[in-house]
């Protein structure tokens, strides 16, 4: 049986460290083993603490997104740095709404976005198949405002279960906010006040590679230090394992994944994006095909993650067909993956994909660009030594 101890969950930090930001009484964000998504922004709201305009993202789209928003809410100046593919991925609908309230934001060669101008509230429309990061972002800065907002969504809301993070973490900061079944209401007004100290649970997505990891290795894997009552839509990782055939199982705060015998299924991605790459890997192993379904948004992440997973994992001898929103797996019945050397494609989620096939590959997997982990795991190939 391997163990592994999981990190603190990236969603979840995010959105402490912006509250606890927020908030009129200090609150410790208590977040041991900082990814650099993480730190990007922590950085900022230190920036925005001590009055500094410039704000550095790296290339977390979290980041950018949430703290957009909120230097508007406060009516701040602000220039947010980006990097890698973080100027390319979709800003359009947020910026636009900024822009019809009150908001100055401009985009300069360099891939920085400007902020400036008092945001004011009112009705905030915003698409829900685009990212609900978006919303998040507005759900964390509208409560600072003088006026009440209403946040439309237009359409069904992919990637909800983000959303509902950040409403548990707003309500850890004593920010109330109604929802309906398209519509949020937001109060202004609102005074973020934390606790002492905040503890940021478990990371699910993480832990998905893992279990993964256990489902088509030879040893149990139980990842320890998880929320079993979790709001992270991505726990969603042990049904999606159980519907594949893997014998999977939790107690209190831990989950162990029995190597399986897998066989193919359908999964819908829209709710849990994040776990894609994972579970293409498992399905790549499984006997008979698998059609991962509503993936079109993994283009607009780090990678465009639907070429990702199936060139690399073509690459090493799986049988993935690409298409415009989604995979066709055709498993491996029981056959081991090849192995070769493979690009990250700039990709944290690509890397994990890739070592974990290492576990079961004929040959030697080799992955270039594989430092692309610490934008969400800085200790991942720490933990992989396990296996040796
Ligand atoms: O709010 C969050 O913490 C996240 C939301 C998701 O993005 P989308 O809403 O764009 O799918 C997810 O892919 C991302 O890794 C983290
Ligand atoms: C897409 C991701 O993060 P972000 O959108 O915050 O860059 C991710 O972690 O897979």
């Amino acid at each position: 049986m391997i163990n592994i101890d999981i990190i603190p969950s990236k969603s979840y930090a995010h959105r402490a460290l912006i509250c606890a930001a927020l908030s009129e009484t200090p609150t410790e964000v208590v977040c041991p083993l900082a990814s650099e998504d993480i730190r990007a922004t922590r950085e900022c709201v230190r920036a925005m603490k001590s009055g500094e305009t410039v704000m550095d993202c790296g290339e977390s789209g979290s980041t950018l997104r949430f703290m957009l928003p909120v230097i508007g809410a406060l009516g701040c100046k602000g220039t947010f740095v980006t990097k890698g593919r973080l100027a390319e991925r979709p800003m359009g609908p947020l910026i636009d709404q900024l822009a019809s309230h009150g908001c100055a934001v401009g985009k300069d060669d360099l891939g920085r976005l400007t902020i400036e101008g008092q945001l004011t509230g009112g009705i905030f429309h915003l698409p829900g198949n685009v990212s609900s990061q978006f919303i998040t972002g507005l759900l964390l800065a509208l409560p600072n405002l003088a006026e009440d907002s209403r946040v439309v969504i237009e359409g069904h809301l992919e990637s909800a279960a983000y959303v509902d993070i950040t409403l548990d973490v707003l309500k850890s900061f004593g920010i109330r906010i109604a929802a309906d079944e398209n519509t949020f209401l937001v109060k202004g007004g609102q005074k973020f006040r934390g606790p002492i100290i905040y503890t940021v649970e478990g990371d699910w997505s993480a832990a998905a590679n893992w279990l993964v990891a256990g489902a088509i290795g030879s040893e149990p894997v139980r990842v320890r230090g998880l929320n079993i009552d979790s709001r992270q839509g991505d726990m969603r990782i042990v049904e999606v394992l159980g519907s594949l055939g893997c014998e999977i199982g939790a107690t209190d705060s831990a989950v162990t994944a029995y190597p399986s015998e897998l066989s193919g299924t359908e999964i819908d991605v829209s709710g849990i994006p994040d776990l894609t790459p994972a579970i293409a890997l498992a399905a790549s192993m499984a006997e008979g095909q698998t059609h991962i379904i509503n993936a079109g948004r993994l283009r607009l992440k780090e990678s465009d993650r639907l070429t990702a997973i199936s060139d690399t994992l073509n690459s090493l001898g799986a049988r993935v067909i690409e298409e415009p929103e989604g995979l066709i797996i055709k498993g491996s019945d029981g056959v081991q993956v090849d192995g070769g050397t493979v690009d990250s494609f700039g990709d944290h989620r690509i890397v994990m994909m890739v070592a974990v096939a290492s576990l079961v590959s004929r040959n030697k997997v080799e992955i270039n660009g594989r430092e692309a982990v610490n934008k969400s795991y800085p200790g991942f190939f720490k933990e992989l030594e396990k296996w040796r």
